[in-house]
């Protein structure tokens, strides 16, 4: 498999040891990798570490098989940061080919782009309006223009849709399956779980600095596997007999004669056991539907594990 971005062990420390440590990741070309983490995690400063923005205490990193920084690579990735402050005596067209110039885009054909990707952004009407007359969401939108003057083939995002409406938000998930299907990289930083679970397919997950998993993230949450379970004619015993499973549950349903029930269970191979342990004790099975959890269920499964962990670096 290719990767576009490669770390190993990349850690960049402020005073008092705030930062991202020792963060060593894989992302495949053409996913939209979701790098997810509570406030403070790490994200922004992992993600300017990997662009060269600023210098890593240790550890070592590529981007499109260059290593870190290298100007052949830069040239290849755009960057919505998180705290963008663009000159705002600028009109947004200005500022788009400012970036054109800084990222080498030929002279030849660069209006005609500049007035695509402000379409694309929805700014037609606003590209000769200067900055300062932009609301917040107008300026993530011409942020993401910036992103994409170089035709990158990765791009980073850092919190792209804070500041978008509704339909601002529906635009960019648009955009980032757009850029997918043309075989994009898509680096997306957030911490909106709903959001990058429609878009995202590899995540990673930050807390107090240290990576604490990585993967895709349907797999990754087939970790606590869950059913829905519908049964009849329980026994006084309930679920309690079943303790010793591992097991943990929770009645999401009572209807006349039957009760509907979310099991936790450790492992998927259980699921066949369970139907026949409840059927031997007299019981009736209506119905087992598997459960896929949501990103944040994930997300709030593996942040507490990690909390949990005796060896936690509370940096
Ligand atoms: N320039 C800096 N100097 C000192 N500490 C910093 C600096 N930048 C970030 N930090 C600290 O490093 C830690 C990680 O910050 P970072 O901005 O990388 O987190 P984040 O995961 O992107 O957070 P958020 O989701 O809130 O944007 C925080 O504790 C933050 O206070």
């Amino acid at each position: 498999m290719e990767y576009v971005i490669e770390t190993n062990r990349l850690t960049k420390l402020y005073e008092g040891n705030k930062g991202c440590r020792e963060i060593t990741l894989q992302v495949p070309r053409g996913v939209v990798f979701g790098f997810l983490g509570p406030n403070g995690a790490g994200k922004s400063t992992f993600v300017r570490t990997l662009l060269g923005l600023i210098h890593p205490n240790s550890g070592t990193a590529s981007l499109l098989g260059h290593p870190v920084p290298s100007i052949a690579s830069r040239k290849k990735v755009g960057y919505l940061p998180e705290l963008f402050r663009y000159p705002d005596w600028m009109t947004g067209r200005q500022l788009l080919d400012l970036h054109a110039d800084l990222s080498e885009v030929p002279r030849v054909g660069r209006k005609k782009k500049i007035s695509d990707l402000l379409e694309k952004v929805g700014l037609h009407q606003r590209g000769e309006d200067k900055i300062r007359g932009y609301s917040k969401g107008m300026q993530q939108r011409i942020g993401i223009a910036t992103a994409l003057i170089s035709d990158p083939e990765v791009i980073f995002l850092d919190e792209p849709t804070s500041a978008l409406d509704p339909i601002g938000r529906k635009e960019v998930r648009d955009m980032i399956r757009e850029w997918r299907e043309q075989g994009k990289t898509v680096f997306l930083n957030s911490h909106l779980l709903s959001e990058a679970e429609t878009v995202c397919n590899h995540v990673a997950i930050i807390n107090h600095g240290h990576l604490v998993v990585q993967g895709d993230w349907r797999q990754l949450s087939a970790v606590e596997p869950q059913v829905e379970v519908t049964v009849s004619d329980m026994d006084d015993y309930g679920w309690e007999s079943f303790s010793g499973w591992g097991m943990k549950w929770e009645q999401i349903d009572q209807g006349e004669d039957r009760s509907t029930w979310l099991l936790t269970l450790s492992e998927e191979k259980q699921i066949p056991a369970l139907v026949s342990a409840l059927t031997d004790r007299g019981m009736k099975v209506y119905q087992v539907t598997p459960r896929q959890q949501s990103l944040e269920e994930l997300f709030m499964y593996w942040v507490n594990r990690k909390e949990n962990a005796a060896h936690v670096d509370h940096c």
